[in-house]
């Protein structure tokens, strides 16, 4: 592979001032290949998915903005998937939720089979990813006042559980076939609006509920259960049934992994301070990496100061074997190709910059109590060549350097996205 004798340069120059420090930046890209990001599918089509297209999103979350070009089948969503895979380094998983089942039988949620999922299992085969999955808890008739798997009607409850049932078997399916394991992680979004006249039931009801759809024990290689706390949604203000204090106690008593979401807590509140208390305790981690904006605003993450921070944790904690990163973003207002491609390569080279960092000498100067030291590196590291040896991974794994896949994005938007608008345009 012909390299870009600048590129080769500025590595070679970034890599003797690394060295300097101790740290070998030809085995820091060789760690960074092994890290894998779980890109969700729901950003190409604004969480609408293919079972229910008339059914409007709820739950608590919404997809603002109008930008034409989104996805409306399968084969769309896989081209548009596809495109921006070839812009991000590395080999990835696709995290895919129960309403983009791809099937034309009428099928409800609590019927769902792996055959209904077949083709995005070929297509992963095909494109070398793992797949991840989700029950999809809302944007259905029986979700509509609000609650699912704690709903007070026995009725209702157990088609959720049916649900969450059936899609664990599609995550097995998933592990078995592609040879890396599925995470399947729960959410609801089960809760009150106002304050309510009784928090336990609703608990005592999603407790009882995950038993039953968590009784069958699946081969862990194939399939790894993730449960998703949130503290308030749209409608759910006061009160939501699966907060963080009940899944940090369901998670750890039934060995499920905790999915840490970042805008599902309190808008100053982080979860790369949560990484290190929660490892001590738990077998793995899920991560739904996003960027609330005063809300659970799920903008797409860009590299701010708590991007690198979870990074950081995962690096200097050793954390990276035992969580798994998701992706969690849904911007309508912007290309929705070019939102995968940033999303995702920020947090690659948030690793990658957290990986270039001198953990030793910083730890060092903290035990011996040097905090001038510690904020002097910290400080002077961040205007290190990360750029550089960025510049340089993307080259080596093949895909555009720096800002260059943007006017991939744009051609791909001229040929392919903008035709789509045209097609509903012509049939309004
Ligand atoms: C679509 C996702 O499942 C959803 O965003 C969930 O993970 C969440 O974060 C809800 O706020
Ligand atoms: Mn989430």
């Amino acid at each position: 592979m012909s390299i870009q004798p600048s590129i080769e340069k500025g590595y070679a120059a970034a890599k003797e001032l690394y060295a300097a420090h101790g740290i070998d930046t030809d085995q820091v890209l060789k760690r960074l290949a092994d890290v894998k990001i779980s890109m969700h599918c729901w950003q190409g089509d604004d969480v609408r998915g293919f079972l229910f297209q008339d059914q409007e999103l709820s739950g608590g979350i919404q997809a603002t903005g109008n930008y034409p070009g989104a996805a409306r089948t399968p084969a769309e969503l896989r081209s548009d998937l596809e495109k921006a895979y070839s812009l991000i380094p590395g080999k990835h998983k696709l995290n895919l939720h129960a309403i983009y089942a791809d099937t034309n039988e009428k099928v409800d949620l609590d019927q769902l089979e792996p055959k209904h999922f077949a083709s995005w299992v070929e297509w992963a085969k095909a494109n070398g990813l793992g797949l991840d999955f989700n029950p999809t808890c809302f944007s259905h008739p029986k979700s509509e006042d609000g609650f699912t798997l704690s709903h007070p009607d026995p009725a209702i409850r157990q088609f959720w559980i049916d649900h969450c049932k059936a899609s664990r078997k599609i995550g097995a399916y998933f592990g078995e076939q592609l040879g890396q394991t599925c995470v399947t992680n729960v959410w609801v979004p089960d809760g009150y609006k106002d304050v309510p006249a009784d928090r336990m039931a609703p608990r005592q009801r999603l407790k009882a509920a995950l038993d039953e759809v968590f009784a069958e024990p699946l081969n862990p290689a194939h399939n790894l259960d993730a449960v998703e706390s949130k503290l308030f949604g749209i409608g759910s203000e006061a009160y939501v049934v699966g907060s963080h204090e009940f899944y940090m106690g369901y998670g750890l008593q039934n060995n499920k992994l905790i999915c840490l979401d970042a805008g599902h807590f309190h808008p100053t509140e982080t979860i790369s301070n949560k990484l290190s208390s929660l490892a001590l305790f738990a077998d793995g981690i899920l991560l739904h990496v996003s960027r609330p904006m005063r809300w659970d605003s799920d903008h797409v993450v860009t590299m701010d100061d708590e991007l690198l921070d979870i990074a950081r944790e995962l690096v200097r904690g050793d954390l990276l074997g035992k969580t798994h990163i998701g992706l969690d973003f849904f911007d309508a207002s912007i290309n929705r190709v070019a939102a995968w491609v940033i999303g995702t390569r920020n947090t690659i080279k948030a690793v990658l910059r957290a990986m270039l960092e001198p953990i030793e000498a910083l730890k060092a100067a903290e035990l011996e109590g040097d905090y001038t030291t510690r904020l002097a590196l910290t400080e002077e590291f961040k205007s290190y060549p990360f750029g550089a040896v960025w510049d340089y991974y993307c080259a080596t794994q093949g895909v555009p350097v720096r800002e260059a896949w943007l006017a991939e994005v744009k051609r791909y938007e001229a040929d392919v996205l903008s035709a789509r608008g045209q097609e509903a345009l012509s049939k309004a």
